[in-house]
């Protein structure tokens, strides 16, 4: 699938093409029946299909100390829009020539003349240009003075409710990564490269490979089950993890650190995705480290039955 950067220009092979145009960082019910419905279009017609996203987030250009609420980074959307049968992803590099557009150049001069998308498609509550001034309103009008045709998707319910990506951030902050998984059809993953850490853990039987959260929304923090994916090989693995600070150890410090099960190996230095997939306790602080150990193995137990069909 080809990367475009909006600040480039684009290939004439994609001129035409159908732009699935949102954030779409939780790539959750909602914003696939967006894409679905870019792809559908643009098979009808033989066009390309692309989805653009933003990134940085326009909210952290506008408040960049905002905590970490990322749901997806850039290379796990890459993934996503591939197989949701995207033939390009377009990055708008957010920044201030972007975010000073006002609404009706970001369609005229930047989809139309830049791009040359023949068809948008957005979610129907979708905003966009300067101050937020563009609407499906203001796309389908523009839109229509310089040859893009515009479709809004209506919003997707799940149970009753709508799907949005603040919810799904509201239900991984309770710890309820299930429920998160619905919205999302796959499970909240964190994707890192393994760092070194205190080289404590291979001491007490449980060697943890240590991961920044990064850009990532900090889930509650406590033990998680876990299944995980190391990107170079493809190797599944399952595992019990610590998400947080550790209370036992001293200085605190924000890590995701699973320990994985039936497996000795060399982690260092690779790309592993984390899947979190239930919560099982809090983080606790234990009076002895002989406390931690034993806890330790109950959680494994937990995490293996729980994982068992999996
Ligand atoms: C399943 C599991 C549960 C853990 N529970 C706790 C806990 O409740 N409190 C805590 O301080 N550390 C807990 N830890 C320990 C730390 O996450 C980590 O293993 C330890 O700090 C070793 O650090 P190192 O990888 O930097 O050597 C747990 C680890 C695992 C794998
Ligand atoms: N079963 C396992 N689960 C997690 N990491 C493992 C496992 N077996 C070996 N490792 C390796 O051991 C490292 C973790 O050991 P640990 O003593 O906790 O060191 P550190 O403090 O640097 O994380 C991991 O980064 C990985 O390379």
């Amino acid at each position: 699938m080809m990367l475009l950067d909006h600040r480039n220009p684009v290939p004439d092979a994609l001129r035409g093409a159908i732009v699935a145009l949102g954030n779409f960082d939780g790539f959750h019910l909602g914003h696939q029946a967006v894409v679905a419905e870019a792809v559908a279009w643009a098979r009808a017609e033989g066009r390309p299909a692309i989805v653009a996203t933003f990134d940085p987030h326009p909210v952290r250009h506008f408040a960049p100390h905002v905590p970490p609420f990322r749901l997806t980074t850039l290379p796990q959307r890459h993934e996503l829009f591939r197989a949701a049968g995207a033939d390009a992803m377009l990055v708008f590099h957010f920044d201030h020539a972007l975010a000073a557009m006002d609404a009706h150049a970001f369609v005229a001069d930047l989809l139309g003349a830049h791009i040359g998308a023949g068809g948008v498609v957005t979610g129907e509550d979708f905003t966009f240009g300067k101050a937020r001034g563009g609407n499906v309103a203001v796309l389908r009008d523009v839109g229509a003075t310089c040859g893009i045709a515009t479709r809004a998707v209506g919003q997707v319910k799940h149970e009753g409710q709508v799907v949005s990506s603040s919810r799904i951030r509201d239900l991984l902050k309770a710890g309820e990564c299930e429920a998160a998984a619905a919205l999302l059809t796959r499970p909240f993953a964190i994707r890192a490269e393994v760092i070194h850490g205190d080289k404590r853990g291979r001491t007490i039987g449980y060697p943890t490979a240590n991961m920044d959260m990064g850009a990532y929304l900090r889930p509650r923090f406590g033990i998680y089950a876990v299944t995980a994916r190391v990107l170079a090989t493809g190797h599944m693995l399952h595992g019990a993890a610590n998400l947080g600070v550790r209370p036992m150890f001293d200085p605190p410090k924000e890590l995701l650190e699973p320990y994985f099960f039936d497996f000795s190996g060399d982690l260092y230095g690779q790309e592993v995705e984390v899947h979190l997939r239930h919560f099982l306790r809090p983080e606790a602080k234990f009076a002895m480290l002989d406390a931690l150990m034993e806890q330790m193995a109950r959680d494994c137990a937990a995490a293996r039955a729980l994982l068992g069909s999996l």
